[in-house]
């Protein structure tokens, strides 16, 4: 299933944020959006899951959707939003509720998605006894479970120290490695979209359009050898040129806001 951006402009009130945006995620693809401060990137991603509609143009959904996928476009929070009452598993099994499934059916959604996760052993436990990054990997479980096509991402390792993030960024390499699932990844990081992606959307400065469509050179296998890392590095150089100058002057406009 691909996940088409078709021409998506946006404004808030008098503020243009969105102009033109198109660009196309094709089944099991990674691709990264990245841009200045203030662009409209989280905007954007809002508006490809649904929860926005646009001012004008639209997402677009086209061919089915993996066979027993529950949610095709799922949504993993910079916050976690997990449920602090209801354990991990609890947290996991929710929004599969309201699914036409047995509780035979369910059980081994979330066995599945816990054990993607690693997170088999922690069922039992509460948000609050965990810490960030497990708290970030019941999200992700939770994503998991409904079988997604193609996860949409809002800077889910921002809230993490970088140790943590590191070891996160690993393990959504490893769960994307194969291609059964796309997503659409907002970062400010670089390193992080080099990393994961196939493509990187660069947006300009508001109203963001779109500057370049950037391929990564490497094969998703490629990307994890070491020899890897001075041409990861070599591009996130590039795509640093090509947002530094708007970069300063949205930290400006921030600052004298
Ligand atoms: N609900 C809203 N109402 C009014 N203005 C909004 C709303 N949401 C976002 N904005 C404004 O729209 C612009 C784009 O915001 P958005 O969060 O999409 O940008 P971003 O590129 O994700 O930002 P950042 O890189 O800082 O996370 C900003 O100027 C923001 O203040």
């Amino acid at each position: 299933m691909d996940l088409i951006a078709n021409h998506i402009s946006h404004r808030f009130g008098d503020l243009a944020v969105l102009d033109d945006v198109s660009f196309t995620v094709s089944a099991g693809e990674v691709v990264a959006i990245v841009g200045p401060s203030g662009c409209g990137k989280s905007t954007l991603l809002s508006i490809l899951g649904g929860l926005l509609q646009p001012t004008s143009g639209a997402p677009e959904l086209r061919g089915a959707p993996p066979a027993g996928s529950l949610n095709p476009l799922t949504f993993v929070f910079q916050d976690f939003a997990l449920l602090p009452w209801a354990t991990v598993e609890e947290n996991v099994e929710f929004p599969l509720l309201h699914a036409q499934l047995s509780a035979t059916q369910r059980r081994a959604l979330v066995e599945d998605a816990l054990r993607r996760t690693g997170l088999t052993d922690f069922r039992k436990t509460y948000p609050k006894q965990l810490s960030g990054g497990m708290r970030q990997r019941v999200g992700i479980s939770r994503a998991l479970a409904v079988k997604p096509a193609i996860l949409l991402m809002d800077e889910p390792l921002s809230a993490l120290d970088s140790q943590t993030r590191e070891l996160l960024m690993e393990d959504f390499i490893r769960l994307l490695a194969d291609g059964g699932m796309g997503a659409v990844y907002v970062t400010h990081n670089l390193e992080e979209a080099a990393r994961l992606a196939d493509r990187i959307v660069v947006l300009s400065r508001r109203p963001g359009r779109i500057r370049e469509v950037v391929t990564v050179p490497l094969s998703r296998a490629e990307r994890g050898e070491s020899v890897a890392r001075e041409r990861l590095l070599a591009l996130q150089n590039q795509i640093w040129s090509l947002i530094r100058n708007e970069a300063i002057d949205a930290e400006r406009e921030v600052q004298h806001a």
